[in-house]
């Protein structure tokens, strides 16, 4: 699903979120992992309010792994505990209930200090748009969603999914909107796939994809287009890639279209590797001008 952002759409989201806060002892953050920054929400901060989080980096599978270490540790620094996962394949599903105590641990001992009965950690998922929220909700819940009387303090009743015996999901994620503004979010956004096509120039994210790998993967790069060098020129790689794919017209020259659908194509489909499109860190400068 791809929704169109205006700004009646982000108060209501974020109205949605603030409404359930207080139901929760802890927001899961669900980024991902191959653009752990470029998938948050710009908000997300003043959204939550102090609330306890966890950041879970999904999709970890198609993500570099050592890319991915940097990542955890970065936020680590910032004081958020986070972890890799694949919500596909269930991985790092039981690390998650296992960190959430961490992370709550002074809280619930002083709740039992105080003589309240244990109960199960309340956790609420958000993030953008094909974060993966939906996946990792049905992963965690196999049949277990309990339906649940009215909530005090909320009109609508609360389905609460069951993980375990320690954790208790809210059905609903919270979904946000990441940062459009700025042109190379909305580019590793369509290359990752969260946004639609539509929304951006194809040969733009094509050529952004490429120059990102040259960059940081040259190698594959080489290998996956058989190319002895990379040319410095944009128009000169299109070319070798159309040879030697066989993207071509009728005519035998090189349709560039079909170039640039190829190339985006590969990098979605993991053609070219598990890829980070963005590393850890980096981005701070953009982000403190904010
Ligand atoms: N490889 C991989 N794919 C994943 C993983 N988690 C989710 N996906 C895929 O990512 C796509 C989006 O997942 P959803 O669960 O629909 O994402 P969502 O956040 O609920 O999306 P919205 O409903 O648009 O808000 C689907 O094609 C999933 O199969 C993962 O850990 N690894």
């Amino acid at each position: 699903m791809t929704i169109q952002w205006f700004p009646g759409h982000m108060a209501k989201a974020r109205r949605q979120v603030t409404e359930k806060l207080k139901l929760v002892d802890i927001i899961f953050e669900l980024v991902d992992a191959r653009i752990p920054q470029s998938s948050r929400n710009p908000m997300i901060d003043e959204i939550i309010q102090h609330k306890p989080r966890l950041v879970l980096l999904n999709k970890a599978d198609m993500a570099d792994k050592e890319k991915t270490k940097a990542w955890i540790a970065y936020f680590q620094k910032q004081g958020i505990k986070a972890i890799a996962i694949n919500s596909q394949a269930g991985v790092g599903m039981k690390e998650i209930t296992a960190l959430a105590k961490e992370v709550l641990a002074e809280k619930f001992d002083r709740m039992k200090a105080k003589g309240v009965r244990p109960r199960a950690i309340r956790a609420m998922i958000v993030g953008i748009p094909n974060a993966g929220k939906s996946t990792l909700i049905n992963r965690l819940a196999k049949k277990n969603i309990a339906k649940t009387g009215n909530t005090p303090g909320v009109t609508k009743a609360q389905q609460w999914i069951k993980v375990g015996k320690e954790l208790e999901l809210l059905d609903t994620p919270g979904i946000l909107w990441p940062k459009f503004e700025d042109q190379n979010v909305g580019l590793k956004l369509a290359l990752t796939g969260a946004i639609k096509d539509t929304i951006l120039n194809l040969q733009d994210i094509a050529i952004y994809g490429l120059r990102f790998l040259e960059k940081e993967y040259p190698a594959r790069l080489k290998e996956r287009y058989q190319l002895k060098e990379i040319p410095e020129d944009i128009v000169e790689l299109f070319d070798q890639i159309g040879q030697v794919r066989g993207c071509l017209t009728g005519g035998g020259i090189v349709d560039y279209d079909k170039v640039t659908e190829l190339v985006i194509r590969d990098i979605r489909s993991e053609k070219l590797g598990p890829l980070t499109l963005e590393n850890a860190g980096e981005l701070e400068t953009a982000n403190n001008n904010e």
